[in-house]
């Protein structure tokens, strides 16, 4: 992996408050990383050390093969930074806050206006911020941070605000950056939408990294049941089919379906038993843990731990 960005035991205190502690972690060219945790769990914080604009109380950050906190950081001209709280003039148009960034990062003006259709503001662009909605200011925002085709990514809580179909072209836009071979690391807390669009999800808790892989390795660490829902004909209200081990946790949905927790090393015994049993199961939905299982259960395993 080429590393873009490297944390190394990185601790951030404000006065008693540890907002990051301890963190590491490397982060590789076309990586879409989540990063995710609690209010409070020290995301904005780990992100603001990435820009340079605080600097750790120990450890040490390299982003673009530089430290961002030094004063002639090269590579700040290849970062984009959508902040959780985006704001902006709200007196200059679309074109004219785009064209004022442009000017600062000192890129192309026809490229940096363009980027306005590419989040769906065209039509707006020529009117006042103060007359956007949360939504397009956040598509303003997008496209601020996109200018100059950034090597690094960091959004912030992007898609707060978004309404569906834009989130859809957010990550439309998004991905296709990291398969240009960006770094895009963003932080949420909409983990439905980030359990098929991350490669990668860091979890946070009260500043510490709790749990950091694809969420294949985060189901293989936490060892979660995965659940088989079967369609089985011919059973009674409350009855269970006979070739359920006994030793197995089930449950009946809306009356008809039958849930087996099945733990990883027995789905497939549960599936041959199911298969096996004759023509009664009509059905099989095979549900793997969540996002949000796994979250849970980092943050669950990181309390007991402290
Ligand atoms: N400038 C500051 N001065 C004092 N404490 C701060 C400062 N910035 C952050 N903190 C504290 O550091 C901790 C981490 O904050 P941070 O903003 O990084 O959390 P977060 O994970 O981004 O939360 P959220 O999901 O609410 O945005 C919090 O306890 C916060 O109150």
């Amino acid at each position: 992996m080429t590393s873009t960005i490297r944390v190394t035991e990185v601790t951030k205190e404000y006065g008693p408050v540890k907002a990051v502690c301890g963190a590491s972690f490397e982060l590789g060219r076309g990586e879409l990383v989540a990063l995710i945790g609690h209010n409070g769990a020290g995301k904005t914080t780990l992100m603001k050390l990435m820009l340079g604009l605080i600097r750790p109380t120990s450890g040490s950050i390299e982003v673009l093969g530089d430290n961002p906190a030094a004063g002639e950081f090269a590579g700040r001209r290849q970062l984009g930074y959508l902040p959780e709280n985006v704001s902006f003039d709200s007196a200059l148009t679309g074109r004219e806050t785009q064209a004022f960034y442009a000017r600062l990062k000192r890129e192309p003006m026809t490229k940096a206006l363009n980027l306005l259709e590419t989040v769906g503001l065209g039509p707006a662009a020529r009117r006042r911020v103060g007359t956007y909605s949360k939504g397009m200011r956040q598509r303003l925002g997008l496209a601020q941070a996109l200018i100059g085709h950034p090597r690094v990514l960091l959004l912030d809580e992007p898609t707060t605000g978004l309404d569906p179909e834009l989130r859809q072209t957010f990550y439309e836009v998004i991905e296709q950056l990291a398969a240009d071979g960006a770094t895009v690391l963003l932080s949420s807390h909409a983990l439905t939408e980030l359990e098929e669009r991350a490669g990668r999800v860091i979890i946070m808790n009260r500043g510490i990294k709790v749990a950091d892989g694809s969420i294949d390795e985060l189901r293989r660490l936490a060892r979660l049941p995965t659940r088989i829902r079967l369609k089985v004909a011919g059973l009674a209200a409350s009855e269970m089919p006979a070739w359920v081990p006994t030793d197995t946790i089930c449950r009946r949905l809306n009356g008809h379906i039958v849930e087996i927790d099945a733990a990883p090393d027995r789905k497939i015994e549960l599936l041959h038993r199911a298969t096996a049993s004759g023509n009664s199961v009509e059905d099989v939905d095979v549900v793997p843990p969540s996002l949000d299982e796994l979250y849970a259960h980092f943050l669950r395993q990181s309390e007991r731990t402290s």
